[in-house]
């Protein structure tokens, strides 16, 4: 069975709004990101946002609709983003995921550096853990790390061996994050919740730093 005209709209309304808001942000610099909300899981099809286009900005030809293989559903002159394959390899690994979002920050490349050594970006004690979910006390997470592998088949499997559904979030080196939730609500308020641990901890960092170098040299 295929999507009905009203699903596919509603996903494209919804997409919309992810897109102003995280436009509003400056979340997608130079054409960066993509976002997608699913439609169906049995046979999967996925509303994704079209390859290159200005995503701080709305048209009619800015999303279409893609099946498991991420290729279009329909005939059309849209190109499906270059990385849908990673959206493809969520809702697969997790068939309750049902909105998929990636955006290129300053925050979210600078921790994907400089924790790309140990593959993982981990923190605790931070109340915005419970953003992603994670309501245990003093909870500890671990983001994974990937290489940023141009080949995007390549790039999806490293993807695919390394998310789990503990905590929904991947980083990519030097590139940005992908996160997911049960729905668009959940999955934006994942991201929100990972680019502050990602803002917050690299600040912390210079902060400890300056203050460290103010006492050693007074
Ligand atoms: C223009 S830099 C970003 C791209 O290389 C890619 O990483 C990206 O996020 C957007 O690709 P797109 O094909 O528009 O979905
Ligand atoms: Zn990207």
């Amino acid at each position: 069975m295929t999507a009905t005209l009203e699903q596919r709209l509603d996903a494209f309304r919804r997409l919309d709004d992810a897109k102003l808001t995280f436009a509003r942000r400056d979340w997608f610099p130079g054409t960066s990101g993509n976002l997608s909300i699913k439609i169906q899981n049995d046979p999967l099809q996925f509303a994704v946002t079209a390859s290159g286009k200005d995503k701080t900005k709305l048209s009619p030809e800015d999303y279409l609709v893609v099946d498991q293989d991420s290729r279009p559903v329909d005939e059309t002159t849209l190109k499906p983003s270059a990385e849908t394959l990673i959206h493809a390899v969520v809702y697969k690994s997790f068939p309750k995921a049902g909105a998929c979002f990636h955006v290129h920050t300053v925050w979210n490349n600078l921790i994907s550096e400089l924790y790309f050594g140990q593959r993982a970006f981990s923190i605790q004690g931070q109340e915005l853990i419970k953003g992603l979910g994670i309501w245990e006390e003093n909870a500890r997470i671990t983001v994974p790390i990937v290489e940023n592998f141009a080949d995007i088949p390549t790039l999806a499997t490293e993807i695919e061996k390394v998310i789990t559904p503990e905590v929904p979030g991947v980083l990519i080196r030097n590139h940005g994050i992908y996160t997911w939730g049960g729905n668009d609500f959940e999955a934006k308020r994942h991201l929100e919740a990972f680019e502050f641990l990602f803002e917050y901890h690299a600040r912390w960092l210079q902060l400890r730093q300056a203050v460290v170098s103010t006492t050693t040299t007074n």
